[in-house]
C-alpha cells in the first residue's frame, strides 16, 4: 500500500437490521488522501459519509478492503494497535460533538494530550494557542453546556487537533456555525492542511466550502466518484 495519509481499498459495508435486504452503504470504494490535501466528502443524507468516516478512523471495520494510515495496513490488527493509531495518529470532529461535559473548554483540549504523554506545561499552551486561532480565548474556562453550539464545535474541532494528528476526519464541522465562524474555523483548518502536512477528509453539504477544498468526492449509491 501506499505512504499516502490515508489509504481506502476496495471498502464495502452494508447493514442487513435482519432483513431479508441488505442496505449496501459503500461499494468497492477507493480513496487515497496524501500528506497536505484537504478532501471534501458530498453526499445526501443517509448516504454513508459517517460509516465511511468510522471506517476510515478505525472506530467500525469494513465487510472487506483495507485501511491503511500513514502507510500502516490496519487490516486485520488488534484493537490494541488499532485504539494506538486513532489516539497517535487521527483526529476526529463528530457530527454531536461529544465533549466531556464536567471539564471545561480549555481541559477538554489539554485532556487528550495528557493522555498522549504530554506535559501540563505543554498541554496548556497548545490548547490556549488552539483555542485562541478559533476566537475561543474567552471562552476557555466554560464548560460545554455554558458554550453555544457553534462554540462547542469549535472545542471539539481544537480537541481533534490536540495531539497534532497526521490525518483529521470531519463530520460537518462547520454545521452549527455562522458564515463569519464557519469561515474562521474553515481558514484555521485550510492554513493546518497547507502548513503542516495535516490529511483531511471532511463531509459537508456546504458546496462552498466543498469548492475551496483541494479535491472533492461524492458518495453515491455507495460507489465514491470525483466531483
Ligand atoms: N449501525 C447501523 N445499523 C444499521 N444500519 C445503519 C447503521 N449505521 C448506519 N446505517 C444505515 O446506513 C446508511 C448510511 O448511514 P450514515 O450514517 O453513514 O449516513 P450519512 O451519510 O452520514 O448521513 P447523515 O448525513 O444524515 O449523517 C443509512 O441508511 C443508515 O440508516
Amino acid at each position: 500500500m501506499s505512504d499516502a495519509a490515508l489509504d481506502l481499498r476496495g471498502i464495502s459495508k452494508s447493514y442487513n437490521n435482519g432483513l431479508p435486504n441488505a442496505v449496501h452503504v459503500l461499494r468497492e470504494v477507493d480513496l487515497q488522501v496524501a500528506p497536505g490535501e484537504a478532501v471534501a466528502l458530498v453526499a445526501p443524507s443517509g448516504a454513508g459519509k459517517s460509516t465511511l468516516l468510522h471506517i476510515a478512523g478505525l472506530l467500525d471495520t469494513p465487510d472487506a478492503g483495507r485501511v491503511a494510515i500513514g502507510g500502516q495496513d490496519m487490516t486485520g490488527q488488534s484493537d490494541r494497535r488499532r485504539t494506538a493509531m486513532r489516539r497517535e495518529a487521527v483526529g476526529f470532529v463528530y457530527q454531536f460533538h461529544h465533549l466531556l461535559p464536567e471539564f471545561s473548554a480549555e481541559e477538554n483540549v489539554v485532556l487528550p494530550q495528557l493522555a498522549n504523554g504530554a506535559s501540563r506545561k505543554e498541554a496548556d499552551a497548545r490548547a490556549a494557542a488552539l483555542l485562541a486561532s478559533v476566537g475561543l480565548t474567552s471562552r476557555a474556562d466554560h464548560r460545554p453546556a455554558a458554550l453555544s453550539g457553534g462554540e462547542q464545535q469549535r472545542v471539539a474541532f481544537c480537541r481533534a487537533m490536540a495531539n497534532a494528528p497526521k490525518l483529521l476526519l470531519a463530520d460537518e464541522p462547520t454545521g452549527n456555525l455562522d458564515p463569519e465562524t464557519s469561515e474562521r474555523v474553515f481558514d484555521t483548518l485550510m492554513r493546518l492542511v497547507h502548513e503542516t502536512g495535516l490529511a483531511a477528509v471532511i463531509a459537508t453539504h456546504n458546496l462552498e466550502l466543498a469548492a475551496r477544498m483541494d479535491r472533492q468526492v461524492r458518495l453515491d449509491q455507495g460507489r465514491l466518484c470525483a466531483v
